[in-house]
C-alpha cells in the first residue's frame, strides 16, 4: 500500500531514527555547509581558544593539562571585557561536534594581549609542540586539529592564482577566491610510516634533528600521484636500501608537526636473507635492527632518558601519542611469545 506522500519525502533529517554517529555526522556536515546553521551552532557551541596558534590550556589542582571549552557567552564576556569588539567570534572556525551534538569551534585571539586573556581565562597559552604532549586523548587531537585549521586559514589569505584576498565560508571548512573562482581547503600532506622486519628483528631509524638515543618507524611524504604502497616501498629502499616484500595495514593519525600530515602507518617485511643496511645519511643520521628484547626496554621508558656523563646514549621510541609507538607496540606484542 503506497504511503501518503508527505511520509515519503519528510525533509526533517534530525527526527528519522538514524544512529546518532550517523545524524551527529549529517548534523555536523550542515554546520560545515550552511552558514546560517554555523552560526546558530557557534552561539551555543564549545570555543576553544588559541594565541597565535598556541593552544589554551588550564591546569587542574592535581597537576593535569586540559584543554578548556569556554561557552560562546564566556568568550563574548571575555572580549566585552577587554574592549574588543563580539564580532571577532565569527572567526571562530568548525573543528568537529561532540556525541552531544554540540558544535566544536577554535578561536585565534592573537591580536589580543596574551596575558590579559590568560588572567580571565584562568589558563595558559602553550606552543602546541609541548601543549600536545601536555593534553591526553582525545584533548591532545582536538587541540592539534584546532591549531592545523587556523593556521591554514592563516596561510592561505590570498589566492596562489590571482593575488586577491580569499574568502571564508562561515565554518571555515573553505576559501574561495572570488576572481579566479577557485576553492581551497584546509589540506593534509599524506604520509607513509613503516616498522620495517625480517621476522625476529625491526628496523629503526633516526634523523640528526630527532631527542638524543630516540629512533623511530621510517617515513615519508608522497610524492604527487604515488599510492600509499609505492611510497612505502621508495621510502625504504632510499632511507635503508631494503627491498620491501609485504605490506598490512595498521591505522593512521593526523600529525601537525612540522605542517599537517595524514600518517598511514603500515607493517612490512623484508626477506630475512638480505638484510643488510645501505644508509642515505642524507635522510637519516642512523638506523638499526633492534631485538625484541631491546625495544620491550625502550617502550618502558615514558619521558625522554637525561643523558649521563660517560654512560652510552639510552635507546628509546616515540611516546604514545606518536603512531610509531603503536607500530612498535604492535610488532613486539605479536613477537611476544
Ligand atoms: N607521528 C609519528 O609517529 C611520526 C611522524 N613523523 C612525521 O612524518 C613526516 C615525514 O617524515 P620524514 O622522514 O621527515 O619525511 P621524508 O622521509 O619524506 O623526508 C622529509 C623530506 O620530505 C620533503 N617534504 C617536506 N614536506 C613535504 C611535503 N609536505 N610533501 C612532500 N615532501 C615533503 C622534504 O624534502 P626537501 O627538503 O627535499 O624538500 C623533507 O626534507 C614528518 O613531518 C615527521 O614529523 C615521522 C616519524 C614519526
Ligand atoms: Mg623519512
Amino acid at each position: 500500500m503506497l504511503q501518503p506522500l508527505k511520509i515519503l519525502f519528510r525533509t526533517n533529517w534530525m527526527s528519522r531514527s538514524y544512529s546518532s554517529y550517523v545524524s551527529r555526522m549529517r548534523y555536523l556536515n550542515r554546520i560545515k555547509e550552511d552558514d546560517e546553521v554555523c552560526q546558530t551552532a557557534l552561539q551555543s557551541g564549545d570555543i576553544f581558544l588559541f594565541h597565535k596558534l598556541a593552544p589554551l590550556l588550564q591546569q587542574t589542582g592535581s597537576g593535569i593539562y586540559q584543554f578548556p571549552a569556554l561557552q560562546a557567552e564566556d568568550v563574548k564576556g571575555i572580549l566585552e571585557n577587554l574592549g574588543e569588539d563580539k564580532e571577532m567570534m565569527k572567526d571562530s572556525v568548525l573543528i568537529n561536534c561532540t556525541k552531544q551534538n554540540k558544535a566544536q569551534f577554535c578561536l585565534d585571539v592573537g591580536s589580543i594581549e596574551q596575558s590579559a586573556v590568560e588572567n580571565l581565562c584562568g589558563g595558559t597559552f602553550i606552543d602546541l609542540r609541548k601543549a600536545f604532549f601536555l593534553l591526553r586523548e582525545p584533548e591532545a587531537p582536538l587541540a592539534s586539529r584546532g591549531q592545523a585549521l587556523l593556521r591554514w586559514h592563516q596561510t592561505n589569505v590570498f589566492c596562489s592564482s590571482t593575488g586577491q584576498p580569499t574568502h571564508r565560508n562561515q565554518s571555515g571548512s573553505q576559501r574561495v577566491c572570488l576572481s579566479s573562482g577557485i576553492t581551497y581547503y584546509p589540506k593534509m600532506s599524506p604520509v607513509v610510516i613503516t616498522l620495517v622486519s625480517d621476522g625476529k628483528r625491526c628496523l629503526l631509524g633516526r634523523q640528526a634533528t630527532f631527542p638524543q638515543g630516540m629512533y623511530s618507524a621510517l617515513a615519508g611524504f608522497c610524492d604527487m600521484g604515488e599510492t600509499m604502497e609505492e611510497t612505502l616501498c621508495r621510502e625504504i629502499a632510499e632511507e635503508v636500501g631494503l627491498e620491501v616484500e609485504s605490506i598490512r595495514y595498521s591505522g593512521s593519525q593526523h600529525w601537525p608537526f612540522p605542517q599537517s600530515s595524514l600518517m598511514v602507518a603500515c607493517h612490512a617485511t623484508v626477506n630475512p636473507d638480505n638484510t643488510q643496511i645501505r644508509l642515505d645519511t642524507m635522510e637519516l643520521e642512523d638506523a638499526r635492527w633492534f631485538s625484541l628484547e631491546e625495544v620491550q626496554e625502550a617502550l618502558k621508558i615514558k619521558t625522554p632518558p637525561r643523558k649521563n656523563e660517560g654512560q652510552p646514549t639510552v635507546f628509546w621510541v616515540p611516546p604514545n601519542h606518536a603512531i610509531a609507538n603503536r607500530l612498535i607496540q604492535e610488532w613486539a606484542n605479536q613477537l611476544q611469545p
